[in-house]
């Protein structure tokens, strides 16, 4: 039943919304959600007939599940939508006020089709929110310096308050060269050893923070989710999802315990969290019996399987197994449609964000 209210709206498209509490419906199998999900129009149950045909369900039998209610679906797409419209209304009141437009230029290197794919869902997102975008595409057998070169001038540019290297470059080249040459004033990926340090250190604050993994705090937030006193964990440590997750959530003063390929019996340990955050990139890795009655599980994984139907000849899936998670997790992000669209809000947020600061606009 809904009871508390919403307050502390604050300007930043990004501010946190202090959680609309109720309690999620049981059903005839009743278990206890572990955190309180908000009854709102971002939620709608899992729909069998949409769920994902990711593998056979046996596992589920070895747990608790509850098959008469399914998990709330936390939807990505809806949140990024009223994200961007938050971003767009405040670049149009900061070009009226003091004719700034936020700039963001990206840069890629090669031709790999999902990068190339990537950059031009992000031009678009740019183009949509009124941000103006920059690109630089350069070829597969480029040089380090010919990549920092570009970034040198954007780090010079005023029109640019982000700048964005697309990975995975070419393997020949040194990332973390590339990486250490972005103003961190620009660093809007947050990848920036200076922004992951301070994103690790106590009582110091990045300038960014890594867009999946604010993308992920930000669906906890928005649904209401309590993180505070939670067991958490995050399922890979790379640099850019699964380490920067595992800061925040810890941050948020959750009890984070991190699975990577190296883990003993990953199932045990994941069965413990109250909140799960998977970035592994390995499809259907987390089965049902790997969750925790109630959890919330918030699945980044982004992996193609073949799929004969689809004009693609593929179709993308996370690493949850969702029909199976569906059934135990109190709340599930889908793949599509989850963390992905959060994560191209929280770039154009966070260019928005340094334009802002840039110029000291509040
Ligand atoms: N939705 C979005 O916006 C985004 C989605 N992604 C997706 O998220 C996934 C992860 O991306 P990224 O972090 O870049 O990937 P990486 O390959 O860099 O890291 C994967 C991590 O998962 C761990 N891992 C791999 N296999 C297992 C396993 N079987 N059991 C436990 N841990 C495992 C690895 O462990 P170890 O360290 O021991 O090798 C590693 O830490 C991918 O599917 C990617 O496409 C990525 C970025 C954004
Ligand atoms: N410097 C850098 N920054 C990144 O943030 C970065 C990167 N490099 N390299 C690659 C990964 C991956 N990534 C995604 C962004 C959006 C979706 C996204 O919008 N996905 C859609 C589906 C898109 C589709 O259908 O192809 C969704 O999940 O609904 C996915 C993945 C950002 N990354």
């Amino acid at each position: 039943m809904a009871s508390s209210v919403i307050s502390d709206f604050s300007s930043s498209p990004t501010a946190r919304l202090l959680p609309f509490r109720c309690t999620v419906p049981i059903g005839a199998f009743q278990f206890q959600p572990s955190v309180s999900i908000p009854l709102t129009p971002l939620h709608l149950n899992a729909s069998r007939s949409t769920l994902s045909r990711c593998c056979s369900s046996s596992a589920v039998t070895a747990v608790a599940t509850n098959t008469d209610t399914l998990a709330k679906v936390i939807d990505g797409k809806l949140v990024s939508k009223q994200i961007k419209d938050e971003v767009a209304g405040e670049v149009a009141g900061m070009k009226e006020a003091i004719g700034v437009v936020p700039g963001l230029a990206v840069i890629l290197v090669g031709s790999r089709k999902d990068s190339q794919t990537y950059v031009r869902n992000k031009k678009k997102a740019c183009e949509a929110v009124g941000i103006k975008s920059y690109e630089v595409n350069l070829p597969e057998d480029s040089t380090d310096e010919e990549v920092i070169k570009h970034i040198l001038e954007f780090n010079n540019d005023p029109s640019v308050h982000g700048i964005l290297v697309q990975l995975p470059l070419p393997r020949h080249m040194n990332e973390e060269n590339i990486l250490n040459a972005v103003n961190i004033e620009k660093d809007v990926d947050g990848f920036h050893p200076l922004n992951i340090g301070r994103l690790a250190m106590q009582g110091r604050d990045p300038l960014f923070v890594p867009c999946t993994p604010k993308g992920c705090m930000e669906l906890l937030y928005r649904h209401g989710v309590e993180i505070k006193g939670k067991r958490a964990v995050v399922i890979g440590r790379s640099n850019i999802v699964g380490m920067p997750a595992a800061l925040l959530l810890q941050k948020a003063n959750a009890t984070v315990s991190i699975v990577h390929s190296h883990t003993k019996i990953p199932e045990e340990v994941t069965r413990q969290a109250d909140i799960v955050i998977s970035a592994a990139g390995v499809a259907n890795l987390v089965r049902g019996g790997w969750i925790k009655p109630g959890a919330v599980v918030i699945d980044v994984g982004i992996n193609p399987v073949d799929d004969a139907e689809n004009p693609r000849g593929y179709r993308l899936v996370g690493d949850v197994c969702y029909e199976e998670a569906c059934t135990v997790a109190s709340a599930i992000t889908p793949v599509p449609g989850g963390v992905g669209p959060m994560t191209i809000a929280m770039l154009l947020s966070n260019t928005l964000e340094s334009a802002k600061r840039i110029h000291d606009f509040k």
